[in-house]
């Protein structure tokens, strides 16, 4: 870690921070009461008071009715909005809880309460306090469940949710600086007991970076590769992009559902399998096709091409599309409804 990741966040570098939303007519700061959110809210307050004119800043904490603290939590919260000349509001996750996959229900919950705050007062974005950390914990999870170049690209500075623009200005930023960015004005603020808790995965892989960036994986070095990643992997969907414009005016019918087998097959393979995800995806029922099943279809359809047999030379079904393979045609359709097994 660099010393820089030590020092506290100056006014200059917030204003950098938040430059691209300086005209949104009004900004939601998702604010839990951690370090990363406490630390958001208080840079973006000092950044919007230097302002003459600037985007009407809301904090947002949502409770999600899972530990007493919370309620607590999101008035300390409240508190120090105030002091700070910031509206605040609480939003409570009042829906059934489940049993199992609970943090991932907690966090479809949590962006769609923090969405609807935004549209009722009038602002587009929804700011998160993700930092160069959480990316990096992000990265090492989704390389666990073998996931291929976009997933490592990790999470996007801007992306969409429930309507609403998800901006995360802190992604390249330490959590560490942020620390030392409260400690220096003397602000506190909450810790979350399930951010320890061994039986998440994230919380686990946390425990772990110590020893990783020791080694050079640190949050630095991964953030930098999702960068990386994220540049190429949008390199490559502008070239699918290309490869379905080629298709359509090489093959004789209508893409996907009559490909000229043989323009398929000249593209590059990391071309070929994402147009295959793509096309599935658009015509399946049953959800995303999954990289790993695609990857092993465009190998079938390798070995099928060149067994030199005539007729159907494959024909599979996956996530709901019906892929047919001729030595001169590939064809992708929904696939018939599966029939139910009697009971
Ligand atoms: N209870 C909450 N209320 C408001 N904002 C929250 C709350 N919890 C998290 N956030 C926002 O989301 C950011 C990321 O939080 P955290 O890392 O805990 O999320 P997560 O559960 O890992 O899910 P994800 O990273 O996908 O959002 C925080 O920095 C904060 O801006």
């Amino acid at each position: 870690m660099s010393d820089d990741d030590q020092s506290p966040i100056s006014a200059q570098m917030a204003k950098q921070l938040f430059a691209d939303w300086a005209s949104a007519p009004g900004l939601v700061l998702a604010v839990s009461g951690g370090p990363d959110s406490v630390a958001l809210m208080w840079l973006a307050a000092r950044w919007r008071h230097a302002l003459k004119r600037g985007p009407d800043l809301t904090a947002v904490t949502v409770d999600h009715g899972l530990r007493p603290e919370a309620a607590r939590e999101a008035r300390d919260v409240k508190r120090l909005a105030t002091a700070l000349g910031i509206p605040h509001r609480t939003m409570r996750w009042t829906g059934a809880k489940p049993k199992t996959g609970l943090p991932a229900a907690a966090r479809d919950a949590r962006y769609l309460l923090l969405a609807k705050a935004a549209r009722s007062v009038g602002a587009f974005h929804v700011l998160t306090a993700h930092t160069r950390d959480d990316q990096a914990e992000t990265l090492l999870m989704r390389m666990a469940r073998g996931s291929g170049i976009a997933g490592l690209a990790g999470m996007a500075r801007l992306t969409e949710r429930d309507g609403i623009q998800l901006a995360r200005p802190f992604l390249h930023i330490a959590k560490v600086q942020l620390v030392a960015t409260l400690t220096k004005a003397k602000i506190g603020f909450a810790t979350d007991p399930s951010n320890s808790n061994p039986s998440y995965t994230r919380p686990r892989l946390r425990a772990l970076m110590p020893a990783l960036a020791s080694e050079g994986f640190d949050s630095r070095n991964l953030a930098r590769l999702a960068t990386r990643l994220r540049r190429a992997d949008a390199a490559l969907e502008l070239m699918v992009d290309g490869a379905e414009r080629f298709l359509a005016l090489h093959s004789p019918g209508r893409v996907p559902e009559a490909i000229d087998a043989g323009a398929f097959a000249g593209l590059a393979e990391e071309i070929r399998v994402r147009l295959l995800l793509r096309m599935i995806d658009q015509v399946g029922h049953e959800g995303p096709a999954e990289l790993g099943k695609v990857e092993t279809l465009v190998f079938a359809m390798v070995q099928a091409g060149r067994s030199g047999g005539k007729g159907i030379l494959l024909k599979q079904t996956l996530a709901g599309a019906m892929i047919t393979l001729t030595q001169d045609r590939l064809r992708i359709v929904p696939a018939p409804p599966r029939r139910r097994r009697a009971d």
